[in-house]
Order: structure tokens, then C-alpha cells, then sequence
């Protein structure tokens, strides 16, 4: 973001041009939202202060009743022509008293540091019982998410300048924001991450048959009832042909469903017409598990490595993973991923980024604020899934989703897959099991039109 401003600077855009933006934008929220309630508006010393001071002019040149209270300010730039600008009445913050509209606009990016005890002692004081509208991130808060810092505060609203920063997709500070906005501050910005979109899913061509839709086998391993689910899940998310191979495969389950025996792994797996292999869901982490591991990083065909897969190859398995020649998937929980790739610094955007490069593969570390990133680069958060997912088996419905959708859905696949799965959630909500999740991937790929 700072490189992405200094870049409009450089192209002639003003830095007052800018924050007058900023703060318009702000100013044209609270307005919607105070409902004509009156305002008080926090002020810091930086240029988050200095949006504050533009949010609260334009309130009171449109008659609403605004209040401000103020930390110290610089004496020069853009912040400090903006508060003189203000030109009225400035309390302390401690001698503020609350209104029923509070707009935080004490810091935003620029914090360093966990807030001063007193300081953060006021932000309580000033915002409880209130509706908080925050400038750019609630005050107090790490903008990069590496870290959370005590007496941080929160908001019903944030208001994200130019662009959604980490913290507000991903981290625990995420649940800090309220509703997040996004402010268009007309600033070009570098293709960094995105937030995952509904997908375009076409229907399967005219032509098109079993096979060519794509044949998905899931290896089943010592709780059979997660590789159903899985295998389940696939057939429904638009895989053509899918086979469920394992000793106890046969019970329960789609007729649709083919079941093999495992007895030999590497010719089942020597399928040319293989889409996708799945292995992990209910895998076992015994030594049985482990050869069918060995056969499925050793096959050709697309390949999604799950749940006790994950946590059995463990550190050790990235190189193996980094020179399959065929696509390889990861779908760790947060456990897992820290099992494979270590619990090390940085936020999780970045932290899966650099794993999918170490892996050669496309990750797609699961929880709420789920992060896709591939060994290209590209990354996908997907910020808003329901906590109801929290629930045995939906991450194997997810896996059986993905191997499903490997063959027509290309790079795009683990993004239509977690959206579809997100999407299959609030369908089937608030409570489900992972099953029913299962029955509502049709409507969700209707949707997907
Ligand atoms: N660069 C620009 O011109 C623009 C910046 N924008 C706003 O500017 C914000 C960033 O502004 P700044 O970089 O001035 O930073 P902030 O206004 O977020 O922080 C202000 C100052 O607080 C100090 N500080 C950090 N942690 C502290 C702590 N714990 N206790 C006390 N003081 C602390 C820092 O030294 C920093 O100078 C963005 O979040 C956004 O709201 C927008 O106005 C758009 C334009
Ligand atoms: N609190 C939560 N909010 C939103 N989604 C969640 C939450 N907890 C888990 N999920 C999602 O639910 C799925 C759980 O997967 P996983 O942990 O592998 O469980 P299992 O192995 O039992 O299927 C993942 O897709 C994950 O992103
Ligand atoms: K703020």
C-alpha cells in the first residue's frame, strides 16, 4: 500500500488530493450510517488523523452534529494542513465523552507498536456501547497480521482504504473488524492477492463423456467413511467417473460410486485417463499408509494430498512433493500445514505463499480465512466462510471437491473448489454434517453460471 501511494505521488496526484479522497469516502459511510445520530471523531497524529479531520469536515458541512477529539499532531504535511483546516473546537481525548457514533481514526497502517495502556484505555472507554466506524483499520491493530497486539480496538464497520490489507482477511484480528468496506481511492495497485470471486462454470461441452469430464480416484485408508465422503463429493462437484479404492470401500455410499480393491496401487494409478488422484482423507498414518503415499507421488495424473497424507510425510515430503512432475494440491489444516512447513514468522498470506514455491505445489491452507496460493504466485484468500464448517469431514468434502474439479477448472480449480465448498455451506446452514454439505454443491454450481 505504502509503495502503491508513493507511486500516485510520483505520478502527480497530491498527497491533500488524496486524503480529501480518503476522508470523503469515510465521511460518505458515517453519514449513511449515523442515520442521522450525532458523531464524534478520534483524531491521531499521523495521516490516519488526517482522514479523520477531512471525514469530520465533510460531516459538518452537511449539517450533521460532529464532535472531534485529538491526539497531537505534526506540525507540517498533509495531516496538519487537514486539521487546520477543521479550523474548530479539538478536545483531548480524555476529556471526550462518548456519542452514539464513534469514527476511529487514531491509526491505521502506521502503528508499530502495541498502544500505550492509557491510551488504550480511553479507545475502550470512548467506544464502548457504541457504533464504531473505523478509518482504514480498527486503532491498534498489526495491518501486515504477523502479529496481535493487546487493548487493540474494534469496530462494527472498517473502512478500508485502497485496498484490504492482511489483517483484514486473515488472522485473529479479522473478527476486530466488524463489516469490512473497501474505499476505491483511485490508486493503482500491484497484483498481489485477491479475495476469492464466484466462479464462471460452464456446463460439460456437447461431446462430452465420462471420461472426459474427468476420472477421479480416491484412495481409501483406515476410516473409510472419510474417502466416501470425499469420493461422494467429487462425483457431485462434476467429476465424470469416480473410483473408491480400499479393502472396506464397499459399504454404504452413491451407487454412482465404482469400488476397486487396493491389493496393487501402481496399476490402478497407471490410469492414463486419471484427472486426479486423492489421498488422506481418513488415510491412517500406519505403514499401509505410507505405500500408498509412495504410489501416489509416484503417478502421473494431478494429484491432492489431504489430511493424514499431509501429516505423515510431514517436513520430509515437501522436496518429494517439489519434484513430481504432474500438479500437486495440498489441503492442510492449520495443524497440518505447520507439521509440513513449520509454525514460522509472518503472516499466513505470505507464510502459504512461500510454501507453495518450497512445495512446487498449490496450497490451500483451510480455517476461517482459508489462503489458495500457487507456485506461480498467485494467491486467493477467502475471508467469509461460515464457522458452522467447523465440523468433522467437511475438510474431506472440500479435498473430494478439488480433485473434482482439477480437469475442467485448470489454475482456477482450488479457488472454484473452496468457493463452491464456502458457497455449499450457506446453503445447507447454519448447522449441517459434512454430508449434507454434499447434497447442496449442485445449487452452488447453478449459481456459478
Ligand atoms: N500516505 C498517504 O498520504 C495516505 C494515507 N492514508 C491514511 O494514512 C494512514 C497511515 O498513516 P501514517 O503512516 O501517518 O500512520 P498512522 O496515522 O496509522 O500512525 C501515525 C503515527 O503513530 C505513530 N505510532 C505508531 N504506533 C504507535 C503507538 N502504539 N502509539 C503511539 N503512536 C504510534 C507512528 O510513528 C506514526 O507516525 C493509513 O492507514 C490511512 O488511513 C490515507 O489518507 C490515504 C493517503
Ligand atoms: N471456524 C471456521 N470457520 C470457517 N471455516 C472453517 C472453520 N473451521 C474449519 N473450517 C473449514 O472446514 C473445513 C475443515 O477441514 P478439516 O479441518 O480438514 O476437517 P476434517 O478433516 O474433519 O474434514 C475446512 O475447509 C476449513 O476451512
Ligand atoms: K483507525
Amino acid at each position: 500500500m505504502r509503495a502503491a501511494e508513493d507511486a500516485a505521488f510520483a505520478s502527480g496526484i497530491a498527497q491533500d488530493a488524496l486524503m480529501d479522497r480518503a476522508g470523503l469516502a469515510v465521511a460518505r459511510e458515517v453519514r449513511r450510517l449515523a442515520l442521522g445520530r450525532s458523531v464524534l471523531v478520534l483524531a491521531g497524529g499521523g495521516n490516519n488523523g488526517g482522514d479523520a479531520f477531512v471525514c469530520a469536515r465533510y460531516l459538518r458541512q452537511w449539517g450533521i452534529d460532529v464532535a472531534v477529539a485529538a491526539l497531537p499532531g505534526h506540525t507540517e504535511g498533509a495531516a496538519a494542513r487537514m486539521r487546520a483546516a477543521w479550523g474548530d473546537a479539538i478536545t483531548d481525548l480524555t476529556e471526550a465523552t462518548p456519542r452514539p457514533v464513534v469514527v476511529d481514526g487514531l491509526f491505521g497502517i502506521g502503528l508499530s507498536r502495541p498502544l500505550a495502556p492509557d491510551l488504550a484505555g480511553q479507545l475502550a472507554r470512548l467506544t464502548r456501547d457504541t457504533f464504531v466506524i473505523a478509518i482504514d483499520l480498527p486503532s491498534g491493530i498489526d495491518a501486515d497480521a504477523g502479529q496481535s497486539f493487546d487493548g487493540a480496538a474494534h469496530a462494527d464497520c472498517t473502512i478500508a482504504l485502497g485496498a484490504l490489507k492482511p489483517a483484514h482477511v486473515t488472522g485473529p484480528d479479522a473478527a476486530r473488524m466488524g463489516h469490512v468496506l473497501l474505499a476505491d481511492l483511485g490508486i493503482t495497485l500491484p497484483d498481489a492477492a485477491r479475495t476469492i470471486a464466484r466462479p464462471v462454470i460452464a456446463p460439460p461441452a456437447r461431446d462430452a463423456h465420462k471420461y472426459s469430464r474427468g476420472l477421479v480416484t480416491v484412495l481409501a485408508g483406515a476410516m473409510p467413511g472419510a474417502a466416501r465422503l470425499a469420493a461422494h463429493a467429487a462425483l457431485t462437484a462434476g467429476a465424470g467417473y469416480v473410483i473408491l479404492a480400499g479393502d472396506d470401500a464397499g459399504i454404504g455410499g452413491p451407487d454412482a460410486l465404482v469400488r476397486r480393491p487396493l491389493d496393487d496401487p501402481h496399476s490402478l494409478l497407471a490410469d492414463e485417463r486419471l484427472a486426479a488422484v486423492l489421498v488422506g482423507p481418513g488415510l491412517g498414518r500406519g505403514d499401509a499408509a505410507g505405500r500408498l503415499i509412495d504410489a501416489a507421488l509416484a503417478c502421473v495424473a494431478p494429484l491432492v494430498i489431504d489430511g493424514d497424507a499431509i501429516s505423515l510425510l510431514g517436513e520430509a515430503g515437501v522436496e518429494r512433493i517439489a519434484t513430481r512432475s504432474a500438479p500437486t494440491f495440498l489441503t492442510p489444516h492449520g495443524g497440518e500445514f505447520d507439521r509440513m512447513f513449520g509454525n514460522g514468522n509472518g503472516n499466513k498470506i505470505d507464510r502459504t505463499a512461500q510454501a507453495a514455491l518450497q512445495a512446487r505445489a498449490t496450497i490451500v491452507h483451510k480455517g476461517p480465512d482459508t489462503v489458495i496460493a500457487s507456485p506461480d504466485g498467485t494467491v486467493t484468500v477467502s475471508p467469509h466462510a461460515l464457522s458452522w464448517l467447523s465440523t468433522a469431514g467437511t475438510g474431506d468434502v472440500l479435498a473430494g471437491i478439488l480433485a473434482a474439479r482439477l480437469r475442467s477448472g485448470g489454475d482456477r480449480a482450488a479457488a472454484e473448489a473452496v468457493w463452491l465448498h464456502s458457497r455449499a455451506a450457506r446453503l445447507a446452514g447454519p448447522a449441517f454434517v459434512a454430508d449434507t454439505l454434499v447434497d447442496h454443491l449442485g445449487q452452488a454450481i447453478a449459481e456459478c453460471r
